[in-house]
């Protein structure tokens, strides 16, 4: 049988389909590259990048499209890298260029600002993301109400999940719907948790939020389990589910949208998303754009490995190669001091030290 169409290749996933007790299900899918993708492209998309790179994935189904520097709203600094161009043009061009799907925005509550989310929403953004570390839920709560009170859809990422037990995941997203928050994330954002790591926590959230919220999960491919674990998140109850065409993430990426999709087709799970456009996108307009694949290498696995934040990868590269020490080694005793976004910095202390031993 020759495959002409979708209607061919859904009856062939059909015949594939595993039997799982969840089908039928509805997934929520959001794609990230135009945001966590950014990180790996140290922050350089162009107006064409973005304008093609949602055409392509509005075209495909994907039904959320996030867009913004690598580190939020206000990112573009010093301290995590400039941006090409300016993050509110690109999400102003996005929402142009999207025919179906909605835009999101990342927002780290001191990265940026009220008016950023306010900016963003004027530029065509309509749901709002907050993302603070898994146990600073609560300096997101001015965020989530004015995003409420400006109509804007709402979701919640509790960044770093590895580093806390379920329980205490829990009562950081009770905070955070507390304050508003319509669907709250575990973000694996290390690609440290291991399969039930993922599901444990999932599950706690579901059990103290899943009445009034949706759960959703973020995965990284550090240690390659980025779909494995999105789908145990999904068998744990998780609705809302990141992931990056082609892995085009921070680290060794995100969970491969693309290959997700096929995963959804082939255990019945609904995602609204054409398999054959998804791949056919990330081979000719997602790739393109890749300054290379994302790649599962020493850097990388030692991220998953020690627990280290996805987003130091190119900070650490640069240390490593600036001071001519292992860039391995430094995320090795970033995760040993146990380091979250924004201490960065202390990742050239890390090379500093590393060269004093070197030197003897
Ligand atoms: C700002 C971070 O890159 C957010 C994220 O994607 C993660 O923690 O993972
Ligand atoms: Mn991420």
């Amino acid at each position: 049988m020759s495959i002409s169409g979708p209607a061919e290749l859904n009856s062939l996933a059909r015949t594939w389909r595993d039997t799982d007790p969840t089908s039928d299900l509805d997934i929520r899918l959001t794609d990230t590259c135009l945001r966590d993708g950014s990180h790996h492209k140290r922050h350089q998309f162009n107006a064409d990048e973005v304008r093609s790179i949602i055409g392509a994935l509005d075209e495909a189904g994907v039904p959320v499209l996030e867009v913004t520097h690598g580190d939020g709203l206000g990112g573009s600094s010093f301290n995590y890298g400039f941006s090409h161009t300016p993050e509110q043009e690109l999400i102003k061009i996005a929402a142009e260029t999207a025919k179906n799907a909605k835009i999101a925005f990342l927002m780290l509550p001191g990265v940026g600002t009220k008016d950023d989310i306010r900016e963003a929403q004027g530029n065509g953004g309509s749901i709002c993301r907050i993302a603070t570390h898994c146990t600073e839920a609560d300096v997101s709560e001015q965020h989530f109400g004015l995003a409420r009170e400006l109509g804007l859809e709402t979701v919640g990422f509790l960044m770093m999940s590895h580093t806390q037990p379920p329980e205490v995941l829990a009562k950081q997203a009770r905070i955070m719907v507390d304050a508003g928050c319509q669907c709250v994330y575990v973000v694996d954002s290390a690609g440290a948790l291991i399969l039930e790591g993922v599901s444990d926590r999932v599950s706690a959230l579901v059990a103290e939020i899943g009445h009034e919220a949706t759960v959703g999960f973020h995965g990284h491919e550090n240690l390659d389990l980025g779909a494995g674990n999105t789908v145990m998140a999904v068998r744990a109850g998780a609705t809302q589910i990141d992931g990056s065409v082609r892995r085009f993430g921070a680290g060794a990426g995100n969970t491969p949208l693309d290959a997700f999709v096929g995963i959804c087709d082939k255990l019945g799970w609904k995602t609204g998303v054409d398999f054959l456009k998804i791949i056919d996108a990330s081979e000719d307009v997602v790739r393109p754009a890749m300054p290379e694949e994302c790649r599962l290498d020493r850097m990388t696995m030692m991220m998953g490995y020690a627990g280290v934040y996805s987003s130091f990868l190119k900070h650490a590269g640069n240390a490593a190669e600036r001071y001519g020490v292992s860039g391995a080694r430094i995320l090795a005793e970033a995760g040993r001091r146990k380091l979250i976004g924004g201490q960065e910095d202390q990742l050239i202390d890390i090379a500093l030290e590393l060269k004093r031993q070197q030197e003897g």
